[in-house]
């Protein structure tokens, strides 16, 4: 596999920045991690372990932690973008003003944000002047840092509107354990990516209220049928979201214990309060976000999406989450595919 001979820069030192550093040192890749922590930057570089985010990891020595934002991107071409959503705009305002040649940009995060209702790519399209921005690839499937970290069986898809771009980056990443696929489409990928948190929570809070798995297929199925609504509407192909960036991240973050958003959700569902779940996750949890500008989104796009707007009625006007289930349930009887069908051909027809 090709070596990026000026090193690779992964900005963000939590679990998916740090597992995605490892896969890049495993393919003989120089890589600098960027955090914005002192001491967390020193563990990376004295002991070769990042405890907090993925305990009993050994680093490679290869994997050299900076806080400096100007002498990481000094001379890089590659930089993987690994900070929650919600950071995104406020490290890319930093990045700008010390770079100093075009690089492309691998995103891995997943959401969406809300109000502007951009996706991450046009989030960074906004951010960077066109003169540093080589190109833009996002990253996504079902992988959970934990596992990817144990060199466990993996497989994602990475998207560009460039395909030869999305190619280099896939031989970038690929090896034995972590296969990479490609895939066209842009905003399937990144849609299906952030919204699956969604749906994550929502199983969480079935499995919290004691549900069986009948409820959480359920929520998967339609989970996903409200995904490629919504996704096809905005331009998708309908087609990825029974790929890696669909059903694939929607089977493991709705039945992984590794799951940040099943875990709230669980908690939700057992009754404690958001504030208090966000405040002991100790890590990002995308879907309550994301369910915010998926349910702008539902409205600007007129898309019927009845389980992100139960969750948003939960996460943000303190509705009883067992009521919502039974509201869900009680709704006027539908058919199982005519809505997607009809975006389709509204599509088609345009
Ligand atoms: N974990 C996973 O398995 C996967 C995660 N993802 C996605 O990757 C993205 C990152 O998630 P993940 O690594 O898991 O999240 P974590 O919560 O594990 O880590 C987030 C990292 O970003 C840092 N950070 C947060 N805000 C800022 C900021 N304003 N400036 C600089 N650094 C900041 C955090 O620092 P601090 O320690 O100070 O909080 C931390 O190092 C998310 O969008 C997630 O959905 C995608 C696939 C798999
Ligand atoms: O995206 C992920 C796995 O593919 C990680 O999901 P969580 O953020 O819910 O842990």
């Amino acid at each position: 596999m090709p070596k990026n001979t000026q090193g690779i820069a992964v900005i963000g030192a939590g679990s998916w920045g740090t597992a995605l550093a490892l896969v890049l040192a495993d393919n003989g890749h120089d890589v600098r991690i960027w955090g914005h922590k002192q001491e967390q930057i020193d563990e990376i570089n004295e002991r070769h372990t990042n405890h907090k985010y993925l305990p009993g990891l050994k680093l490679p020595a290869g994997i050299k932690g900076y806080t400096s934002l100007r002498e990481v991107m000094n001379g890089i071409t590659d930089l993987v973008l690994a900070v929650p959503t919600k950071a995104i705009r406020e490290v890319l305002g930093k990045i700008a003003p010390v770079a100093e040649n075009p690089f492309t940009i691998v995103h891995v995060s997943k959401g969406i944000e809300p109000d502007t209702l951009l996706r991450i790519s046009e989030m960074i399209e906004e951010e960077l002047p066109s003169s540093l921005l080589a190109g833009v690839v996002v990253l996504s499937g079902p992988s959970h840092a934990e596992e990817v970290s144990l060199r466990h069986p993996t497989t994602v898809t990475v998207s560009s509107r460039n395909m030869e771009t999305a190619e280099r980056i896939q031989d970038l990443f690929i090896n034995q354990n972590f296969r990479v696929y490609t895939n066209p489409d842009i905003v399937g990928v990144e849609i299906g990516g952030a919204l699956k948190n969604i749906i994550a929570l929502a199983a969480g809070i079935t499995d919290g209220l004691g549900y069986g798995d009948n409820a959480k297929a359920a929520l998967i199925t339609r989970g996903l049928a409200e995904i490629s609504r919504l996704g096809t509407a905005m331009g998708a192909n309908p087609l990825t979201f029974s790929g890696l960036a669909g059903i694939g991240d929607l089977i493991v973050t709705c039945t992984s214990v590794h799951s940040r958003n099943w875990r709230a959700g669980n908690l939700l569902g057992k009754g404690q309060k958001l504030d208090e779940v966000l405040e002991n996750m100790g890590m990002v949890v995308e879907g309550v976000r994301t369910t915010k500008a998926a349910y702008q989104l539902a409205k600007k796009y007129n898309v019927d999406m009845p389980i992100t707007s139960a969750l948003y009625h939960v996460l943000f006007n303190g509705e009883n989450v067992k009521e919502s289930v039974d509201r869900l349930m009680n709704r006027t009887k539908t058919a199982e595919m005519e809505d997607l069908v009809n975006i389709l051909g509204a599509r088609l027809g345009d």
